[in-house]
């Protein structure tokens, strides 16, 4: 099924093009949208949410029209938003229970929902303190319970990650991973991080200056890079040599050699290189490339 779709897709403010003649398609699961700041990923979502009119061409969110379904698409789908919306003054059970009512659920239903949400994002006893004293971490779960408070069939989180520590971010991360798979609700998440969404998304979106760069699913991306890490007590220069005069494609970084996977006898070319110098091997290990590497 797709989940969202834009085709032709251009936005214009008075000074720049946030989108330009943008054509791309969505599935379902986890799908990242990576741009650096101001590459347009924003915009985007606002223009998918109906929250923005584009200047030409078209948006679709689960077979509805951006710029005219924009309310029934809004019931259909959670956003987090990328900057702080929340009010200090009234707790995270009060404000998620609020947003659930003005979803339409009644008190009681709205209640359970954001009790359940609370704890599925990991706000606990917290919940009940005013939200000005929070930590970005605490905030940012908020943001992400209002986003699913009304069970809504996708969600698009903008930029979730943005001021968490790593272990905040390695929590959020993971936490977007089971949203798309144990609750089953598909995610378009944003980041100008290309590194963190390899470890969560199923496919990702690249876009620079308003245009497609790539649309791919992560295997692919990764499987091209596709490389072996070599380590060897000593001699690991001479190696290097041995295995680029045999027509290998090698990197040296301090100790550590990465040779790239060319075809299946690339493996037989750096055991018979590792025996025929006598040397110690302490690791061989298969690496799939990083995303980054694809976009350098
Ligand atoms: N309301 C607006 N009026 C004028 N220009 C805007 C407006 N909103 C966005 N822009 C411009 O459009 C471009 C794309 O912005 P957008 O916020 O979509 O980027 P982004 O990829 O989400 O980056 P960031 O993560 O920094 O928000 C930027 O140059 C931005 O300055």
């Amino acid at each position: 099924m797709t989940i969202l779709a834009t085709e032709g897709l251009t936005k214009r403010f008075p000074r720049v093009t946030a989108l330009d003649q943008l054509t791309v398609a969505a599935g379902e699961g986890v799908t990242g949208l990576v741009g650096a700041n101001g590459a347009g990923k924003s915009t985007l979502i606002k223009i998918l949410l109906g929250l923005l009119p584009a200047s030409a061409g078209r948006a679709s969110v689960l077979g509805m029209d951006a710029a005219v379904q924009g309310l029934e698409i809004r019931r259909s789908v959670g956003y987090m938003p990328e900057h702080e919306c929340l009010p200090p003054d009234v707790s995270a059970t009060e404000f998620v229970v609020h947003m659930a009512q003005m979803s339409g659920l009644p008190r009681t239903a709205a209640r359970e929902r954001a009790a359940d949400t609370l704890r599925h994002v990991g706000l606990h006893e917290e919940r009940y303190r005013p939200i000005g004293g929070y930590s970005t971490g605490m905030k940012q779960r908020v943001k992400l319970a209002q986003a699913l408070v009304h069970d809504p069939k996708v969600v698009f989180l903008d930029e979730p990650t943005n001021g968490l520590d790593p272990q905040g971010r390695d929590e959020m991360l993971a936490l977007i991973r089971r949203i798309g798979t144990e609750f089953g609700i598909s995610v378009l998440v944003t980041s100008h991080l290309l590194g963190e969404l390899e470890r969560v998304c199923d496919h990702v979106i690249v876009i620079d200056g308003g245009r497609l760069l790539r649309s791919s699913a992560i295997g692919e991306l990764t499987q091209v890079t596709q490389a072996v890490a070599v380590e060897v007590e000593e001699g690991w220069e001479q190696l290097a040599r041995h295995l680029t005069e045999a027509g290998e494609a090698v990197a040296v970084e301090g100790r550590l050699i990465t040779v790239q996977v060319r075809a299946e006898d690339t493996f037989d070319v750096l055991r018979d290189a590792v025996c025929d110098l006598d040397l110690n091997l302490v690791r061989l290990e298969q690496r799939h490339g990083r995303i980054e590497d694809v976009f350098k």
